[in-house]
This record gives structure tokens, C-alpha cells and sequence, in this order.
């Protein structure tokens, strides 16, 4: 993975000196390293994520394919860091330059990982699962099942013929059922990941949470309002670019472009009168002065690029890595 140095005597180093020399002195024993979270599409991934961090890094959404890249979240504990991966949903239906890369970003970071959790909706079993456990199987890397959305199971005795059916389909070290929403059976779940990383010193000072900038972060949370507004597919056929985030009079000056690719859908996304646009730069700036701790100003443009998602090269220049 890109973002975890190169196991040189150097580098360790480096990275040992960098803790200390911060006052973060760490145990000879402790434990440092990459933990996925894959799974299809909509299992709760980002929700996850975000319960186990206690902040919010990654976006989500009652759609399908919220996620797009794929996004460090970092938890420092005493004993350990561990350094979640949040992926793409992988799904079959990759026809389309767009989903292509968010099946990549997804599979290679469970090549990458030192232990995989694979999020399961309690009670669900699809095709989508079984391609995704089929890739698991390939890493050979320990997997941890989570069975996610529990508080939808009533009553709770439909959990435990499923754990026995769903154990029997893979060598899982550990089956966790959970609900990330209610914040139900999270605890444990870091000790049993850090039984699995390799002992390592830090590779992130320990107030960093996410390895994600505060523009891609501001461009997320666009998306994301964008993404709960508006309906059917058109979430699918938009990104968001950041133009402008400079701070200026103690305050964040944000301009945003919201790329569509028809001109038909421009109309949508402002809406009549321009509400749509207001109500999403409304809840998006609200959402931004709380995460920056400042006050924001917010300009969105919606502009048009033809075709943009089926289209490797305007991927790349919207912040897609290919
Ligand atoms: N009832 C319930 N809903 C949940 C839970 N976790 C997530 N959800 C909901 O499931 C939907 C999808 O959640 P996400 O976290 O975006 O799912 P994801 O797997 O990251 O989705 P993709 O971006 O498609 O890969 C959202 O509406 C969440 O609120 C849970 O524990 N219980």
C-alpha cells in the first residue's frame, strides 16, 4: 500500500524517533498495521468505520456505492495503531470506467491488508458476498467476518443458525456481529485486530485520523448531501472538485464545483429557484465549520462534462487514482 513506508531499518527508525521525539514513547511490543473493510455494496462499511473512530472520515448513505476511494482512518490506542482501510463496495456490475476503479481501489487494499474484516448484512447472503469472499480466499490473510446491522434482527435468536451456516463458508478467526448504528459490540473488536498486526512502531502520529486532506474531505461532504437529496441515479453521475479552500479573515473560503454529465441534469441539481443547490450548500457548510472548527463560506458551481465517468482521463483529473 502506497501509504505504509517501506520496511527499511531506516524508515523504522525514522518513525521511532519521530514518536519520541513528540513525547509518544512506545512499548518494545506494540502493533501497528492495515486493517480492510470490504464488502458489497451498502453492508455499512463507512458506518463502521466512522462508530470505530468515534468521528466521522468517511461519508455514507442510504445509496449503493457511497464510497469511492478508498480512505485511511487511523485509530492510535495505547497498545496499538490500527489503520482502517475503508473501500469501495465491490460489486459485478463494473461495466463503466468509474466502477472499474472502485472495484481496483477495493481489491487492492485487501491484497494489501494484514488482516481483512468482510462486512456481511446480518441474515443476507448474495452473490455479491460470495464474489467477494472468493477474493478474500485468494489473499490467504486471516478474515474476520462482521455481520453488520444486527439491530434489524428480531427477534435476536435468527442470529445463531446464521453464524453456524456463515462459519462454515470460510476459516474466519473471529465472527462479530454488530450494529455500527447503535454502537452495539464495537468494543472488543479493536483488541481482536490488533491479535493480528505485525509488532511495529507507529506509522502515523497518534492525533491523525485519516490520511485525507481537508479539501477531499470538503468535496465528500458536498457529495454526500448531494447524494441524500437527490434521487435514482443521478448520485452516480456526479463528483465534486475543490477550486478554492483558503482561510482568509478567520474564516474558510470554499469554492466547489459540482461536475455533471448532462446538461439536463445541471437543472436538477440547482433545482426551482436554485432551493436544491441552497439546501445542499446549507448542510454542507454547517457540516464543514463544525469539522474545520471555523466559519465557511461556501460556493458551489455545478458545471457539465459530458460523459465524465465512462471517461479514464477526466477521472484522473477529478482526483480518481487509476
Ligand atoms: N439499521 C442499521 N443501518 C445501518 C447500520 N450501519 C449502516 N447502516 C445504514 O446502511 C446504509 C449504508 O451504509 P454505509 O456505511 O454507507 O455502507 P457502505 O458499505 O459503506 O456502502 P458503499 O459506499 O455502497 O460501499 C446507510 O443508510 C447506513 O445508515 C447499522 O448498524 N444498522
Amino acid at each position: 500500500m502506497s501509504e505504509q513506508p517501506p520496511e527499511s531499518p531506516e524508515l523504522d527508525d525514522a518513525n521511532e524517533s519521530d514518536a519520541s521525539a513528540e513525547g509518544h514513547d512506545v512499548p518494545g511490543t506494540y502493533r501497528c498495521g492495515f486493517a480492510a473493510i470490504v464488502g458489497r455494496p451498502n453492508v455499512g462499511k463507512s458506518t463502521l468505520l466512522n462508530a470505530l473512530l468515534r468521528r466521522k472520515v468517511s461519508i455514507v448513505s442510504p445509496k449503493p456505492q457511497t464510497t469511492r476511494h478508498r480512505i485511511l482512518g487511523i485509530l492510535t490506542r495505547p497498545e496499538e495503531q490500527i489503520i482502517f482501510v475503508d473501500t469501495p463496495g465491490i460489486h459485478s456490475t463494473a461495466r463503466r470506467a468509474m466502477n472499474r476503479h472502485m472495484n481496483r481501489a477495493a481489491l487492492s487494499s485487501l491484497a494489501d491488508a494484514d488482516i481483512n474484516l468482510f462486512v456481511v448484512e446480518a441474515l443476507t447472503w448474495t452473490d455479491e458476498d460470495q464474489r467477494v469472499l472468493d477474493a478474500l480466499k485468494q489473499q490467504k490473510r486471516p478474515i474476520i467476518l462482521v455481520l453488520s446491522k444486527v439491530d434489524k434482527v428480531t427477534p435476536r435468536e435468527r442470529l445463531l443458525p446464521y453464524i453456524t451456516e456463515m462459519s462454515r463458508r470460510a476459516e474466519f478467526v473471529e465472527v462479530v456481529p454488530l450494529s455500527a448504528l447503535k454502537n452495539s459490540n464495537l468494543e472488543q473488536l479493536p483488541s481482536i485486530i490488533a491479535r493480528h498486526l505485525p509488532v511495529s512502531p507507529p506509522h502515523f502520529p497518534p492525533d491523525q485520523v485519516t490520511d485525507r486532506s481537508p479539501e477531499f474531505q470538503a468535496a465528500e461532504i458536498v457529495r454526500e448531501k448531494l447524494t441524500l437529496r437527490l434521487r435514482q441515479e443521478l448520485p452516480y453521475g456526479l463528483t465534486v472538485a475543490i477550486e478554492q479552500f483558503k482561510e482568509e479573515d478567520g474564516r474558510l473560503l470554499v469554492n466547489a464545483v459540482i461536475w455533471v454529465e448532462r446538461t439536463g441534469q445541471k437543472a436538477i441539481v440547482i433545482g426551482q429557484g436554485g432551493e436544491q443547490l441552497k439546501e445542499v450548500g446549507r448542510s454542507a457548510r454547517i457540516e464543514m465549520s463544525n469539522l474545520f472548527g471555523q466559519p465557511v463560506h461556501l460556493e458551489l458551481w455545478v458545471k457539465v462534462k459530458e460523459n465524465w465517468s465512462d471517461n479514464e482521463m477526466a477521472l484522473k483529473q477529478l482526483g480518481y487514482e487509476m
